[in-house]
């Protein structure tokens, strides 16, 4: 594998070198892992530079309309001449095969256009591992020149809030309610939504989706203001994906928030924040894969037996394995 000639063509836009780096960087091998560190960072400012994305993290349940959505709205903006890439973090890999995405015809239209790059979510990997890849994922279609990364997730389990640590700006789409019930979304979810677009605001639909969006923005105004945030965000919209409406004006409000916080000094904290996030995870991920190995394990045998047998305690069996395998403890910290 030659990570100069890789880097190059991504550099160039070629999109079959971006393929094959995302491929690397989804790989478990460790020589694999190795060579895409070494690519991200090689990839990282170019010429000093950093080529900087929108990153735009997507949440939505099931059946919400991610897929027409994405096609609505990437169409529109490589219509604009806007290059598009669109990545999706999917832990659970239950459906279509392993990903949300792997399913093209979904996204028939913009699968084919020229401007815009579909990658599917890389599968079976518990959620740590599937972030650092999707993370990789966006840092290197970003070195490719794409204007727009839209990171896309299902809204079950903890994938928003991984997701959230890799976008500079989260929306969370949602369909219209039958009652005046807030559709059980967790409040966590809602205190990451920047903007909150109701989709399938058409046709009998449309007077549910006007008071689902009134209740949204009812709660969005109790929740407590974030210094990120501008006069009116976060905010709550209708959109149809099905009949393209609302898509501009969705587009405006994400430019309108990207562009206060670039002048506010918050785009740059928050991607400093997210480095040490993932600086963090790094260290997390690092730390389970030495208790994966095998003499590890076999320590841990060991001293579980011991703690089962009472012959030592927890903590002190807790101890001696972590200075076997050369973790630093706090004791010796
Ligand atoms: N009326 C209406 N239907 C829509 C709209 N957007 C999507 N749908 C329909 O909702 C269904 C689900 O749409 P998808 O785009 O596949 O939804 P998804 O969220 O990607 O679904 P998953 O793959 O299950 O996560 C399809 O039958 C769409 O045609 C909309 O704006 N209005």
């Amino acid at each position: 594998m030659d990570i100069a000639q890789l880097e190059r063509g991504i550099v160039k836009g070629d999109r079959r070198a971006l393929s094959r780096a995302i491929t690397l960087v989804e790989s478990s091998r460790a020589d694999h892992r190795q060579l895409a560190a070494e690519l991200v960072e090689a990839l990282k400012g170019e010429g000093g530079v950093a080529r900087e994305a929108l990153r735009i993290g997507l949440s939505g349940t099931p059946g919400v309309g991610k897929s027409t959505f994405i096609e609505a709205f990437g169409g529109m903006l490589t219509a604009e001449g806007l290059r598009v890439a669109v990545l999706a973090v999917d832990p659970s890999s239950a459906r279509s095969g392993g990903s949300i995405l792997g399913d093209k015809t979904r996204m028939d239209r913009l699968s084919r256009d020229p401007n815009a790059f579909i990658r599917p979510s890389p599968s079976g990997a518990h959620l740590g591992g599937v972030g650092r890849r999707s993370r990789e994922a966006v840092a290197l279609c970003e070195a490719a020149g794409f204007d727009v990364v839209l990171i896309e997730t299902v809204g079950v389990g903890q994938s928003e809030t991984v997701v959230a640590e890799m976008a500079d700006l989260f929306v969370l789409l949602l369909a219209p309610a039958g009652g005046d019930e807030l559709q059980g979304v967790k409040r966590g979810i809602m205190e990451i939504a920047d903007i909150i677009l109701v989709n399938k605001a058409d046709g009998d639909l449309k007077s549910a989706a006007s008071r689902t969006c009134a209740d949204y923005s009812g709660a969005l105004r109790l929740l407590r203001k974030r210094a990120q945030d501008p006069e009116g965000f976060p905010k709550a919209m209708m959109v149809s994906a099905l009949e393209d409406t609302g898509m501009q004006a969705a587009w405006q409000e994400m430019r309108a928030l990207a562009d206060w916080r670039r002048a506010h000094g918050h785009w740059d904290a928050r991607r400093a924040a997210q480095a040490r996030y993932w600086f963090g995870e790094e260290v997390r991920q690092g730390l389970l894969a030495q208790l994966a190995a095998p003499e590890a394990r076999a320590a841990m045998e060991e001293l579980g037996a011991a703690v089962a047998e009472g012959r030592t305690t927890p903590a002190i069996a807790a101890q001696a394995l972590l200075e076997r395998i050369g973790a630093q403890t706090g004791k010796r910290g």
